[in-house]
């Protein structure tokens, strides 16, 4: 194949340099894949209406997340094991988001550790807790919070870990185990992937709102809560100390059918009603897209997959080159409907089904 010249093309190629064990690891979603399929193709359904014979000479796409410069609204979601994908892991891709000027969040499940990643930063990093114990949940806070890390994103959409069936096919929990015994061990040992022996130690399935309260007891940053999809949970999220929320569905891998993110965001951003800043991610593969997200209300998308496909082609810099192409699509694309900055992003720019 050509060089990549966008998301897709870089799907393709990471497909290419995996094994099979590993690619259905990243690619695939829980159950029949619907919201998997259904975050993509939600996308389609809503159009663009553009403006014209508007002054876009100059477009600026920067902004900020609570209160944080990023060169873009683009920032990348936690994923977990970077090791799977490229031998540096997330030393690759905290470079790479560094060179982008952009935020990176890293996952509790990262190949290398919290500390090995901060050192190397060169640009602003969140800190995604799953909670195993709360003994640990506050070492790991207190450890992000010493290292530098400037927000901590709980998700919240993984009481228990849901049923990947193409991993369960592969068994790629004893892939992982014989080939990569420490992929997701840069943080603590948590003993596998699908979660099924750590029945006694992760605790997900218990934690309530209480959790939120708690959290922001035991340290001063922020709380971002990842995996809202409704009204009602926006609505709770904030009345518990929530500072941001991020709609997510774990990118169509934890609970299947529910509803594709770029559909749920704007009951939330409703809710929400200007109280916090709201995120989304899932499905996120053009520059068009992150234009629909913010006309829909989001401050800024995440990227899940796409990280992951960069890295698994050219390590570092395959991560900044799709960090790139999705910048320049954004930025054309914004001329083109007739946005000089982000700040021209209307709710009128798009058309729902
Ligand atoms: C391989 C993989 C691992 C993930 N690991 C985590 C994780 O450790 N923590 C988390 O909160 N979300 C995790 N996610 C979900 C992402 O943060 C994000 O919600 C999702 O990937 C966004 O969808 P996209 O991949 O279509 O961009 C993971 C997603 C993938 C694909
Ligand atoms: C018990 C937690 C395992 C999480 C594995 C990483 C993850 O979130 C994923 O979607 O995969």
């Amino acid at each position: 194949m050509n060089p990549p010249i966008n998301i897709f093309d870089y799907e393709v190629l990471a497909q290419a340099s995996m094994q099979p064990v590993i690619w259905d690891f990243f690619y695939g979603g829980s159950d029949d894949e619907v919201t998997l399929r259904a975050n993509r193709s939600a996308f389609e359904r809503i159009l663009l209406r553009p403006r014209v014979l508007m002054d876009v000479n100059t477009c600026d796409i920067s902004t900020s997340v609570l209160g944080i410069p990023v060169s873009m609204p683009v920032l990348l979601a936690p994923s977990a094991a970077h090791g799977l994908a490229h031998p540096d892991g997330e030393f690759a891709t905290v470079r790479a988001a560094g060179a982008a000027n952009t935020l990176m969040t890293l996952s509790t499940e990262s190949t290398r550790s919290l500390e090995e990643v901060a050192a190397l930063a060169q640009g602003p990093l969140w800190y995604q807790l799953y909670i195993y114990t709360l003994e640990e949940a506050q070492g790991m806070v207190q450890r992000a919070e010493q290292a530098g890390y400037t927000a901590i994103v709980l998700t919240v959409d993984l009481p228990r870990y849901s049923r990947r069936e193409r991993d369960l096919r592969n068994d790629m929990n004893s892939y992982q185990q014989a080939h990569y015994p420490d992929a997701f061990s840069g943080n603590a040992p948590h003993l596998s992937v699908d979660g099924s022996d750590n029945q006694n130690t992760y605790i997900g399935d218990t934690i309530t709102w209480d959790i939120l309260p708690w959290l922001c007891s035991i340290t001063s940053l922020p709380i971002v809560v990842k995996g809202i999809l409704t009204a009602e949970d926006a609505e709770l999220a904030i009345n518990y100390g929530a500072s941001a929320i991020i709609v997510s569905n774990h990118g169509g891998r934890q609970l299947d059918g529910v509803m594709p993110t770029i559909e749920a965001l704007p009951e939330v951003v409703a809710s929400v009603d200007g109280r916090c800043e709201v995120y989304m991610d899932g499905g996120i593969r053009r520059g068009i897209d992150i234009i629909k997200a913010l006309a829909l209300g989001a401050r800024a998308v995440l990227i899940g997959r796409p990280v992951l496909w960069g890295l698994a082609v050219n390590g570092q810099e395959g991560v900044q080159h799709m960090l790139e192409l999705l910048r320049s699509e954004l930025t054309l694309s914004l001329r083109l409907a007739g946005c000089a900055s982000l700040a021209d992003i209307q709710r009128s720019l798009v058309q729902l089904p």
